[in-house]
């Protein structure tokens, strides 16, 4: 049935950011554990109910690679969307916690979000619009799933004006006003396996030191990170912006990563539209082909569960730590 407010139950904050906060919270009449994502919205009643409706063909979007939708509802100025509990959380914030994430899981993080990808264009026709490592989810089963893309146009243009960031994800064409589509959620993937392979956000370009400096010091890149790294006085937004349109786009060092993940991330990460690999290209490359066989997700759940100081023998009940979730 319609999910109402009155029928959930706040258990705590999951995460903030971007004009909407998160919470997992119970659903009383199911005892389900869910996210209820609230997004503040000063709109007109008749946009919040198209919005409301077009939410609804969330209920028609079944994919593994796409976190499960459980009901859209509006109260005054706040629209919540109610959705899977990923307990795992988003990787921004695993990253955090790690100073890398290894190539062998990026392998599975890319076949999944391909996957979520095309199935959001072959069966809805749409592109995700907001491809980056905070909407990118995960749980302790080993699932990596995508959220928070762009199902509802009249949310899109509600939040349109709403960008607050301090980093880009945006594709050079995107940031330069032409018109854009799912080659722009292909040049975020490449940014995103980047800054994920390497440890920061990767505009501008670590040098070819800095990168020796990461993989030296932690070569299995999961020891916690020391204070102040990876927050580095980056440039300021609009400096990022015209650095992404202007300068070369960043790459991977073959000294440190395969030469199949390196070509992988330049194919996605050519400026031009024209040049860049599309969604069936990627399907057929040798570093997707490397991943995309195996079937079972034990490898990501042992890393996930590591990576989040879960001792392998013990459950996640056990912990009442806390995850994140995406925002
Ligand atoms: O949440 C969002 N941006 O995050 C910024 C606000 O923190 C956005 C944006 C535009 N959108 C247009 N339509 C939906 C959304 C949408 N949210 C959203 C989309 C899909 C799901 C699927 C069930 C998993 C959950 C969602 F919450
Ligand atoms: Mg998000």
């Amino acid at each position: 049935g319609e999910l109402k407010q009155d029928d959930l139950v706040n258990i705590y904050e999951l995460g903030q950011g971007n004009g909407g906060v998160v919470y997992k919270v119970r659903h009383k009449p199911t005892d389900k554990i869910m996210a209820r994502k609230i997004i503040y919205l000063e709109v007109k009643p008749a946009m919040k109910n198209q919005i409301i409706r077009e939410l609804k063909v969330l209920h028609q979007c079944n994919s593994p690679y796409i976190v499960g939708f459980y009901g859209a509802f509006a109260v005054e100025a706040q629209i919540s969307i109610c959705m899977e509990y990923m307990d795992g959380g988003s990787l921004d914030l695993i990253l955090k916690k790690v100073m890398r994430i290894p190539e062998h899981i990026l392998g599975k993080i890319t076949v999944a979000v391909l996957r979520g990808l095309s199935y959001l264009r072959e069966r809805h026709r749409i592109m995700h619009r907001d491809i980056k490592p905070s909407n990118i989810l995960v749980n302790f089963q080993g699932e990596i799933k995508l959220c928070d893309f762009g199902v509802s146009a009249q949310l899109i243009d509600s939040t349109l004006h709403t960008f607050i960031g301090t980093r880009s994800y945006m594709s050079p064409e995107r940031l330069e006003g032409a018109h854009y589509g799912i080659m722009s959620d292909i040049w975020s993937l490449g940014l995103s396996l980047v800054e994920m392979a390497v440890g920061r956000y990767p505009i501008p370009p670590p040098s070819t030191q800095d990168i020796d400096n990461l993989i030296k010091e932690d070569p299995l890149g999961n020891r916690p990170r020391p204070e102040g790294f990876g927050c580095y006085k980056g440039l300021a937004i609009f400096e990022l912006m015209e650095w992404i349109v202007n300068e070369a786009p960043p790459s991977l060092p073959r000294s440190h990563f395969s030469s199949e993940f390196c070509d992988f991330v330049d194919r996605c990460l050519k400026k031009s539209t024209s040049e860049r690999a599309d969604l069936n290209t990627l399907l057929h490359h040798p570093f997707y082909k490397r991943y995309e066989a195996e079937s079972d997700n034990q490898e990501v759940s042992s890393w996930i569960r590591q990576a989040c100081g879960y001792d392998l023998d013990m459950n996640s009940e056990n912990n009442n730590r806390r995850s994140g979730s995406s925002t």
